[in-house]
């Protein structure tokens, strides 16, 4: 379906784990009435899963059924996505993408809190300061679609919110 044919758009916020994607998703959710879609969740309440990784101890989501789980969702439009990948999503889902991005020093402290430790915390890092969720939404999506956000700040959540919720 063509992004004019629906009722409402679709907002995908992707970045980095612990950059704040489901705090801001539900906030801009919360302030426009759009439906917050978190597709981790989703795929934990469903088992849309496709194997287990023993590095990093967490099943590995299947990304297939989670775009047939959802289009028809995504179809009518009127959603606010959340998750940490964009590149298996159809591109002709989204009518903006946001990547938060977070100060490296933040996200380790985040992540610490939230109880990753070792390879998976310093690859998390390294995703970050790698910039590779923006290298993939860039890839995945028109560049003039994608748009950086900073999240270092409680204060950002609220400006980003008002700014996320206007598209
Ligand atoms: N702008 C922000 N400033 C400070 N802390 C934040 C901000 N956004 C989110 N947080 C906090 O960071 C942690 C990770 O946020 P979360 O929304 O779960 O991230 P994600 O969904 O990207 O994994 C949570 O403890 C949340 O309260």
């Amino acid at each position: 379906m063509a992004a004019s044919a629906r009722k409402a758009p679709n907002i995908l916020i992707t970045g980095t784990p612990g950059t704040g994607k489901s705090t801001l998703a539900g906030q801009v959710a919360e302030r426009t009435g759009l439906h917050h879609i978190d597709v981790g969740a989703i795929a934990k309440d469903s088992a849309l899963y496709d194997g287990y990784d023993d590095e990093y101890d967490c099943p590995v989501i299947d990304d297939d059924r989670i775009v047939d789980e959802l289009e028809d969702k995504m179809a009518a439009g009127g959603n606010v996505v959340d998750y940490h990948g964009c590149d298996f999503f159809p591109e002709r889902w989204f009518d903006v993408v946001f990547v938060l991005r977070v100060d490296n020093t933040l996200l380790y402290d985040r992540l610490v809190a939230r109880g990753y430790a070792g390879r998976k915390l310093a690859d998390n890092v390294e995703c970050e300061i790698l910039q590779t969720i923006v290298e993939e939404a860039r890839e995945s999506y028109a560049s003039e679609i994608v748009h950086e956000l900073r999240s270092d700040a409680p204060d950002d959540v609220d400006i980003n919110a008002r700014r996320t919720g206007n598209v």
